[in-house]
């Protein structure tokens, strides 16, 4: 199980004077441990500084976030994080790659040798170990990025519109081998997305954004059997959580 990840008046404001702008808050949300919580919001919102600010990549204005009773402070090695434009090095192979962030950690390769096999093969890469990253398509590259966020078996995971330049059958796909790894697993997730559907999809509770400065407006769980398969985003409550969802957008005036 993963972290539970404690986010406490968090307040982001880039620049200073006249042209500062209030990126993100004030927000206290509690991730509970092992649940898959996504932000969804409009562009410009503040998601990817939240997601920063998670990582210790970013440093808060004001507030604090815990995961567990540790407080953010630096960079933190130990989760597993994926974005829209991947982080693939150009030099390395695919196989490579992956092994890059074991390397980063600390942890020798060799010992996950049968985990990075394993990886690549579920996300259909298979035969693609020794390529480089400028010989596969972009969903291949981000299929390897995956690989690359979960080696090292972190148990909280940040994933920022990680599907977003994907093909629809790619998306699906990962999508449906994300969601087994959380029922096998229950890592924390949390995950920045802009389709409604995915996240109604994919997650344990959907935190719904406001425009910039991002709040989280509500927070809405979703109650639906697991795994959401086909038949799961076929019923009427799947839909009736979109429309509802739609609906708060509809009020913004984002949709
Ligand atoms: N390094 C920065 N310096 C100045 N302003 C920034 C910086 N990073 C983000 N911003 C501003 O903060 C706001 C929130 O940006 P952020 O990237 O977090 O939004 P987002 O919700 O992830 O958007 P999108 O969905 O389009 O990716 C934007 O107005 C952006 O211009």
């Amino acid at each position: 199980m993963g972290a539970t990840i404690d986010i406490r008046s968090l307040t982001k404001t880039f620049g200073v004077g006249p042209a500062a702008v209030h990126a993100f808050g004030p927000v206290d949300l509690t991730i509970e441990s092992g649940s898959f919580v996504s932000l969804l919001g409009p562009s410009g919102c503040g998601k990817s500084t939240l997601m920063l600010m998670i990582a210790g990549l970013l440093d808060a204005s004001r507030g604090e976030i815990f995961f567990d009773d540790r407080k953010v402070e630096g960079p933190r090695t130990d989760i597993g994080i994926m974005f829209q434009d991947n982080t693939l090095v150009p030099w390395r192979t695919v196989e490579g790659n992956v092994a890059l962030q074991l390397e980063l950690r600390g942890l020798d390769p060799r010992d996950y040798a049968d985990r990075i096999r394993d990886l690549l093969r579920s996300v259909k890469l298979d035969g693609f170990q020794r390529r480089h990253p400028y010989e596969l398509s972009g969903g291949m590259q981000q299929r390897a990025a995956f690989c690359q966020a979960l080696v090292h078996e972190p148990d909280t995971l940040l994933f920022d519109e990680p599907l977003g330049k994907l093909d629809a059958m790619t998306r699906e796909s990962i999508r449906s081998d994300l969601q087994t790894l959380w029922m096998q697993k229950r890592p924390t997730v949390v995950f920045v997305t802009h389709s409604i559907e995915e996240a109604v999809q994919l997650s344990s509770t959907v935190c719904v954004v406001t425009p910039r400065p991002g709040r989280i407006e509500r927070r809405i769980d979703i109650d639906l059997p697991w795994p959401r398969n086909l038949e799961v985003k076929a019923s009427a409550r799947f839909t009736q959580y979109v429309r509802e969802i739609q609906g708060i957008f509809h009020d913004y005036g984002v949709l």
